[in-house]
């Protein structure tokens, strides 16, 4: 009888598997006698996790956690979310704004208000300075400038003075040609006076200016009459000589010597406190001066004569006098 050697099966069907420890290809040799003993078994890959999609902030939150953990962020995840962010609609797809209008009850008040405001306008731009005139020279020639009442030209001219009883009587007398003084207390209307006397004068030598001097014993006072200090006109320096030698000086001063024979009419302001008479010196000078003119053989024939000139001698500014009051000299 023939023996068949028959490897012994088991009757499980699981194989042996001898296992060889002594080499050190251990696991990939059994690696190798398992895939090549077992057979194929049919592997079905777990499919990927279905990722949640994010939102366009969460992409963004995670994105910032992931680059705090050092992680590279991806340009292009990081470009969608921050345009998802940044994503704005543009102002071509918005709808054209409404034009906003007033609630009927305000656009009715409006057109009542609106003729009130025309009509109390005037059709030229205004302007609230200077005098009230047209002017050519400004690009709207038809600008009209409105002024003040105040400071207008009208009523810049000074009011009409109406004289009180004695200054019409002193200026009656200076008119006739008598020299005199007048003096009152302060704020009589002195200078009120002398103001209409140096108007009626100059109004009685039309064609010359120079028959009117008008003079003061100070600067001060002369610039508010608008004269020159009486030393000025008769050209004697500061006065301090004696008369004689102020008479010889005078002569001697051609200027001086004109202006004299050219005045007509003098009129001086002397506005000092101390009403005596040595310390009129401008006005005792002057009226020698006069005299001494008035006696002088050398003196042009054709030349007038100090007789003529009225000395009219302004304005003592005393407390003691209480109303105006004047003499002749
Ligand atoms: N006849 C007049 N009509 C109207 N106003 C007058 C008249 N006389 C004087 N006044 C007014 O009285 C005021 C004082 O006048 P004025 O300045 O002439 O006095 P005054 O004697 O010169 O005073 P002061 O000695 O202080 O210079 C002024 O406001 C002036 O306008």
């Amino acid at each position: 009888m023939s023996k068949t050697t028959t490897s012994k099966q088991p009757m499980s069907g699981l194989r042996t598997v001898k296992r060889d420890f002594s080499s050190s290809s251990l696991p990939s040799a059994s690696q190798e006698s398992v895939a090549s003993t077992s057979d194929t078994i049919p592997w079905q890959p777990t499919p990927p996790k279905e990722t949640k999609k994010l939102s366009g902030l969460e992409q963004r939150l995670k994105d910032i956690q992931d680059a705090l953990k050092g992680q590279v962020v991806s340009s292009e995840s990081v470009l969608a979310s921050s345009s998802q962010v940044q994503k704005r609609p543009s102002s071509s797809q918005n709808p054209p704004a409404k034009r906003r209008q007033l609630p009927p009850s305000w656009e009715k008040e409006e057109q009542e208000k609106k003729p009130a405001a025309q009509s109390s306008r005037p059709a030229y731009p205004q302007r609230t300075f200077g005098a009230t005139r047209q002017t050519n020279a400004t690009p709207h020639a038809n600008e009209t400038l409105i002024v003040p009442a105040a400071r207008s030209g009208a009523a810049s001219k000074p009011a009409p003075v109406f004289l009180s009883q004695e200054q019409t009587h002193i200026l009656r007398l200076v008119e006739a040609g008598m020299s005199l003084f007048y003096t009152g207390s302060a704020g009589a209307g002195k200078s009120v006076l002398l103001r209409e006397i140096i108007k009626t004068m100059r109004k009685k030598f039309p064609k010359s200016p120079d028959a009117v001097a008008v003079t003061a014993s100070t600067g001060i006072a002369a610039c508010n009459v608008g004269g020159v200090t009486i030393h000025s006109f008769a050209g004697i320096g500061i006065g301090a000589e004696a008369a004689d030698n102020l008479v010889q000086k005078v002569r001697k001063n051609k200027k001086a010597m004109t202006r004299w024979l050219r005045t007509h009419v003098l009129i001086i302001d002397e506005g000092r406190n101390d009403s005596s008479w040595s310390n009129l010196s401008s006005i005792v000078l002057l009226q020698c001066l006069c005299w001494m003119g008035i006696s002088s053989t050398s003196w042009p024939r054709s030349a007038p004569k100090f007789a003529r000139i009225r000395c009219h001698s302004v304005a003592f500014r005393s407390s003691s006098q209480e109303t105006s009051s004047s003499c002749h000299l």
